[in-house]
């Protein structure tokens, strides 16, 4: 069993036991909003990341989910991605089709990624360009709070440096308010060159979640989560700018990854 609670303002934090527990909550989770999202408007729009989170949503592939979800009405899009070949193994696209897309039914005309071929500024604006073009065609809902779409499930890992999607610490990407998709050719983490969300898209989301596991992250997910004096500098960790304006946010963490927080208190 996790133990749930709710932080004031920063969401709802489920820790596991063990990452198979964790695994069952996340795809129990993602499926639940899957049903509610094409309930209410036909369609899923969702949001992955690369890392280890792939591998905690390997479960979707088995029964039952696998023919319980409706991936007809998916829309898979990426909170961030690497400029490289779409066949290259540090592509976030190449983990999630090679371990999930291509294991189940959701249309290759409905992934949004990248074009591998060009630059890592020509590859944001035109991936931003081709959501506008969704939102335009109502696709994807349009934020009724800020000029940005409405995903209704973003799905972001955590690095135990506290970034999320490839909004690193202290990095000039997490100032860009203006555009939906920004790049990187310096990310702190290799591949150097990246395209990632900015936080008003995260922050315009439905729903939001952050996976974090393992002992390396447990700091972070301390500083992202509990309550820090004024002045504290960990105030700006990316992790903790997320903070979804009219949408829910929830943690999904291991006991490793858990065990500096505050409210935690697990029973053996
Ligand atoms: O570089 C990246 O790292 C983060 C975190 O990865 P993890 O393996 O520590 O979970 C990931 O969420 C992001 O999409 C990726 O590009």
């Amino acid at each position: 069993m996790a133990l749930t609670w709710t932080h004031e303002n920063r969401g709802e934090i489920r820790v596991h036991e063990n990452l198979e527990e964790l695994s069952i909550g996340l795809v129990d989770y993602i499926a639940e909003i899957s049903e509610a999202s094409i309930k209410e408007h036909g369609a899923f729009c969702i949001v992955l990341s690369g890392g280890s989170l792939i591998s905690l949503m390997g479960k979707l592939i088995e029964p039952p989910y696998n023919k319980i979800v409706d991936w007809a009405k998916w829309y898979v899009f990426w909170a961030d991605e690497r400029v490289v070949a779409k066949s290259h193994d540090d592509s976030n696209y190449k983990l999630a089709k090679d371990n999930l897309l291509s294991k189940v039914n959701v249309f290759p005309r409905h992934m949004c990624s990248i074009n591998d071929t060009v630059s890592a500024e020509e590859a944001a604006t035109e991936y931003e360009f081709a959501i506008r073009q969704m939102v335009r065609t109502r696709t994807v809902a349009a934020s009724k709070n800020s000029d940005c779409p409405k995903f209704d499930l973003i799905l972001l890992g955590m690095g135990s440096d506290g970034h999320v999607a490839s909004l690193f610490p202290n990095h000039l990407a997490l100032e860009v308010k203006d555009d939906w998709v920004t790049f990187l050719t310096n990310s702190p983490k290799p591949p150097p060159e990246r395209i990632t969300f900015t936080l008003p898209v995260i922050n315009s989301a439905a729903n939001v979640v952050i996976v974090a596991t393992g002992e390396s992250k447990s700091n972070a997910i301390h500083l992202a989560i509990d309550d820090l004096p004024s002045s504290d500098s960990s105030l700006s960790l990316p992790a903790r700018l997320v903070h979804p304006s009219n949408g829910n946010l929830v943690w999904f963490v291991d006991k490793q990854a858990g065990s500096k927080l505050d409210g935690f208190k697990f029973s053996e």
